[in-house]
């Protein structure tokens, strides 16, 4: 059925390793994994004003009170000290910055993610060993690359995945009578994986099962090394330089796969766009990353296709493991409040049905003006009947319930302190309390996710209850940060939420029943995290 992973993705080591996966979009990697990559680096604020929460008698650090209630813990560090307070946690020394002062953490160019990653792993060092340009531009190039041709780009893209996510699941799932799943992520991530290889790499080089296999397995990869200890150890840190910085870095073979499957399509583009120029045609271009890195290479000053190859590779690490993961969740949501379900498969229908009403009257209207004599005359072409129920990309949009409900699932399924930013230098926030350079501040995402003020009924799960309002799964706000907000939130956001919205229904469409297989880990099916893996699988049942 899987056939084409590699081994040590496709049993229960696969999960196992799951655990230590830190993808580039590491948003979602929760600061108790990082934690204990870290000892010394950093720590709070040196700003006197800012107060340290009480230790409880009996403990050394935060960690045990926070873990036995979260929610309690830091409602009561709140209420105590105000929004902004020291924590011992996860091995840390961390200021924690919640709401309404939280969001300055993203506005500020004083504070980095990426800094913070760095110091908690040293996973810059590993990262330069496979790009050999732009390497310390913020991912400003990367960030450019995604929002100037990936997102506007994506109504194009969106029957290609769509195609590939169908073809996945009717081979991975099929019909299904009651049938037990135990590790869904498996399915996930083959259908994810396939659909972004054919976004970034073309359709082309996407069939090749050593690249699938590529965009399956780097970001495992890519955590064994990002895991394995204190990182920025000094010793470590240069070891890991001496490594990783001179080629000889482990993502090398993934990078040297997307070389050599890309070659040859390269120099078969090449020789097309030649032979246009010679005749003095315009040359089709191909529609995917690779060909839109290519078309920038002066623009970014890339070295050889090798380094391309290498900057397509970070891609992979930030999109395939988080969008996986978060499909993957988003199926739990759907066994856990099957009510809902239904809901969305209710609005599928009428949207698709609409759609294809409307296809049908634009198909009369041409052919009452004679503009097309025979209705067979259509097929083959944009109004092709067969396509009337297609999830085409205006109607993804069209769900709007399914919309809100991928946001409630973001919204609720929150890592209550997440997001770790380094202080690159001294930062007054607005309050007059001054987050200082090198320390860390943590964002309370419970205080923004959470916030009575802002979210009606908050600690429900009320999955409408974005539906008529402007809040779009995609739009990043202080109420909800799963890509972050400002100058560096996600730039991958408009794919990863058409690609779940369209996992969505589809799963809504094919399947009327999805259960948990042991309904007693709802509750943590719900809360779980990139990285911890949900011990329930799930039953399948296909609709009559
Ligand atoms: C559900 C899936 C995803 C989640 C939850 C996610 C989350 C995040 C978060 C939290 C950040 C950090 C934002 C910040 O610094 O404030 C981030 C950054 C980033 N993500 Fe995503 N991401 C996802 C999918 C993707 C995809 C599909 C792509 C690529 C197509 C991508 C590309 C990136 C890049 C390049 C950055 C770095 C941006 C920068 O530093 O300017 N992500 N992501």
């Amino acid at each position: 059925m899987l056939g084409l992973l590699a081994n040590n993705t496709s049993g229960p080591v696969a999960v196992e390793l799951l655990r230590y996966a830190v993808p580039l979009g590491v948003g979602l990697a929760s600061a108790a994994f990082l934690s204990f990559k870290i000892s010394s680096n950093g720590g709070y604020s040196t700003d006197k004003s800012i107060p340290t929460v009480r230790i409880r008698s009996g403990d050394s650090t935060h960690d045990k009170e926070f873990n036995e209630s979260s929610d309690e813990f830091l409602t009561m560090c709140e209420a105590t000290y105000g929004p902004v307070f020291n924590l011992s946690i996860y091995g840390q020394k961390l200021t924690v910055v919640s709401a309404p002062l939280a969001r300055e953490v993203f506005m500020s160019d004083g504070f980095s993610f990426t800094d913070a990653l760095d110091d908690v792993s040293g996973v810059m060092t590993f990262m330069m060993s496979f790009v050999k340009s732009n390497r310390f531009d913020d991912n400003k190039m990367i960030h450019e690359v995604i929002r100037e041709n990936l997102t506007p780009n994506l109504p194009l893209f969106t029957p290609r995945i769509v195609k590939h996510l169908t073809e996945n699941v009717e081979r991975d799932l099929g019909h299904c009578d009651h049938k037990l799943v135990k590790n869904p992520t498996l399915i996930m991530q083959n259908m994810i994986a396939q659909a972004m290889a054919d976004v970034f790499m073309g359709s082309e080089i996407a069939k090749d099962p050593e690249v699938l296999t590529t965009f399956i397995d780097a970001a495992f990869d890519f955590g064994k090394v990002v895991q394995s200890g204190n990182n920025k150890d000094f010793w470590k840190n240069l070891s890991i330089k001496f490594k990783y910085g001179t080629g000889t870095s482990p993502m090398m073979k993934h990078v040297q796969v997307l070389v050599r499957a890309a070659t040859p399509v390269v120099l078969e583009r090449r020789r097309q766009e030649a032979e246009a120029a010679e005749k003095g045609v315009e040359w089709e271009r191909p529609l995917d990353v690779l060909q839109k890195l290519l078309d920038s290479y002066d623009r970014y000053n890339f070295v050889d296709l090798e380094d391309i190859c290498g900057q397509v590779l970070t891609l992979i690490l930030a999109s395939v493991h988080t969008t996986t993961d978060t499909s993957t969740n988003l199926l739990y949501y759907l066994a856990c409040f099957p009510e809902h379900a239904q809901t969305l498969y209710e609005e599928q229908q009428r949207v698709i049905n609409e759609q294809a009403a409307e296809r049908e009257a634009q198909r009369q209207k041409k052919l009452d003006a004679g503009e097309v004599k025979f209705k067979q005359d259509f097929v083959g072409t944009d109004l092709d009947p067969e396509h009337d129920h297609d999830l085409a990309a205006p109607t993804v949009k069209k769900l709007v319930y399914m919309d809100s409900f991928v946001r409630e699932v973001f919204r609720f399924r929150i890592d209550r302190l997440s997001l770790i930013h380094s202080a690159r230098q001294s930062t007054t926030l607005s309050n007059g309390m001054t987050i200082s350079k090198g320390s860390k501040a943590i964002v309370n995402i419970r205080s923004c996710h959470m916030n009575p003020d802002q979210v009606d009924e908050a600690p429900e799960f009320r999955p409408w209850r974005f539906v008529g309002k402007s809040k779009a799964a995609t739009k990043a706000s202080s109420d909800y940060l799963p890509f972050g907000m400002g100058k560096h939130a996600c730039p991958g956001r408009f794919l990863a939420i058409q690609e779940l919205k369209t996992v969505g229904a589809m799963m809504v469409a094919r399947y009327s029943k999805i259960e948990m297989e042991k309904p007693e880990d709802r509750l943590k099916a719900l809360l779980s995290q990139i990285g911890d893996p949900v011990d329930s699988g799930l039953y399948f049942t296909s609709r009559a």
